[in-house]
């Protein structure tokens, strides 16, 4: 599964102690990240991570047409919800696609934890019958 890890500045810290206690289950899986947050948990972890721009410099947007060729099972996204980020619009276009595509998204760690236990049990397979349902 194609999985992108995204996190804002006050929950990089957040992502990365998930990331090392998920390091098991992320490491079968092929991961992207927004620029910053991908160096911090390659820097941090064994993990290698497909790095897009920053997100204020558009690494959610890019994230973004990956969901909408339906190339991107997951999304887990720690956003800070009590600092105005810049690039607000791009955050909200990224959730706006992933409704859009029925792509599966944590937008806090609570939520991200249900995710990576559903993928560790198999539950993201129906994402393969939708991708070979659009080919
Ligand atoms: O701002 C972000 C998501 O909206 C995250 O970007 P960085 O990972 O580059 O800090």
């Amino acid at each position: 599964m194609k999985i992108a890890l995204i996190a804002h500045d006050k929950k990089k810290q957040d992502i990365i102690h998930f990331a090392q206690a998920y390091e098991h289950i992320l490491r079968k899986h092929e991961l992207f990240a927004t620029g910053t947050t991908g160096l911090r948990i390659s820097q941090n972890t064994g993990l290698s991570v497909h790095r897009f721009q920053s997100g204020p410099l558009g690494g959610d947007q890019q994230i973004g047409a990956l969901i909408a060729d339906n190339n991107m099972d997951m999304v887990l996204f720690f956003r800070d919800p009590l600092t105005a980020q810049p690039h607000e619009p791009d955050v909200s276009a990224l959730m706006r696609l992933s409704d859009v595509y029925n792509v599966p998204l944590a937008t806090n760690m609570g939520t991200a934890e249900l995710l990576v236990h559903s993928l560790e049990r198999g539950d993201l397979q129906w994402r393969e019958v939708v991708k070979d349902s659009n080919e």
